[in-house]
């Protein structure tokens, strides 16, 4: 038995807890399959400030999620236990301090046997979790959802900041560079280069216009091919998605995907008739800046990606 969100019968979803869904602390439950953790960090940013603020407006987003997931055909919050492990305190005047306080967070939860879910943040922060979970499974596969490759070299000479961490990661050691794939890449680069240094390191490319060209189901089809056979870190910058469906985040670009796009490729990296889904071992959601998000549409769509990877973790388990 689980203990799963608050009754919406019996406490209105505007009410009860502020915790992701209304879910347990982690202190209320003996062990958790999944870990919620807040990652309230944005010294990494180049332009808008603010997703510091992206975890509290990520749960207050996430209170009208219901439990039943119909297009999965599961019920998440009772296949797995889920908790909301709150918030790691990141100091944002050192960001090495920083990044090395995440990495002792993440692997902390799962060591304890969770898959851990981190609510961002700047985009800075998948190079600690990479870090923590590497140490756990070795080399990992990266799905990095997101308009930017993140893998430049600096900014003003520094070399931690959420436009580089997955060229960090790639010279750690930390990644599967035959299996890892951006998803949603779009706009101006500085520099043709990039895509060179990009490959390099070791990623393969959907840019957001093959959504229009090929579909998702096709899309889909490549990710699962590139991604198949060992474990994945999954990390999802909001910018992925158009401004339109996602305007509280800090470096928009026109052009994205649609959170229906979105949603439904993530959905699509579980298991099929034929073929398991994608061992997905650490999850992130990050660059949710609320000061600049309308109606809660940017936290929303957060919420739901979370939700709908929830999902996929239950028909995994399942
Ligand atoms: N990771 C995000 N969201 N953005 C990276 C953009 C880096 C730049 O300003 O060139
Ligand atoms: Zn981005
Ligand atoms: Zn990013």
């Amino acid at each position: 038995m689980t203990i799963g969100p608050v009754d919406g019968q019996q406490v209105p979803r505007f009410a009860g807890p502020p915790t992701f869904a209304r879910l347990p602390r982690l202190d209320e439950v003996s062990r958790a399959d999944v870990a919620i953790v807040g990652l309230p960090f944005d010294a990494g940013v180049s332009y808008r400030p603010g997703a510091r603020f992206g975890p509290a407006h990520i749960r207050q987003s996430s209170r009208l999620l219901r439990p039943y997931h119909p297009a999965v055909g599961v019920s998440p919050f009772a296949s797995l236990q889920v908790a909301d492990a709150g918030d790691l305190a990141l100091n944002p005047f050192d960001i090495t301090g920083a990044l090395d306080a995440c990495r002792a967070g993440i692997l902390g939860l799962a060591q304890d046997g969770a898959t851990v879910v981190g609510l961002g943040g700047d985009h800075t922060l998948a190079l600690p979790a990479l870090r923590a979970l590497h140490a756990l499974h070795g080399p990992l596969a990266v799905l990095h959802f997101d308009a930017h490759l993140d893998t430049w070299d600096t900014y003003f000479g520094a070399p931690y900041t959420h436009g580089t961490p997955f060229r960090r990661a790639s010279e750690e050691g930390l990644i599967d560079q035959e299996r890892s794939m951006h998803v949603g890449i779009r706009g101006p680069l500085y520099s043709a280069a990039d895509l060179d240094d990009d490959a390099r390191l070791g990623f393969a490319v959907v840019r957001a216009d093959d959504y229009e060209t090929d579909g998702v189901a096709r899309t889909v089809e490549r990710m699962r091919r590139r991604l198949a056979g060992g474990p994945v870190y999954l990390s999802v910058d909001i910018d992925v998605l158009d401004p339109a469906a996602a305007p509280g985040t800090g470096t928009p670009e026109a052009g994205g995907l649609t959170s229906r796009e979105l949603l439904h490729s993530l959905r699509g990296l579980g298991p099929t008739g034929d073929e398991p889904g994608l061992d997905i071992v650490g999850i992130d959601v990050v660059e949710v800046a609320p000061a600049y998000d309308h109606a809660e549409i940017t936290g929303i769509a957060a919420a739901h990606v979370i939700y709908d990877l929830l999902a996929v973790l239950a028909a995994n388990r399942s």
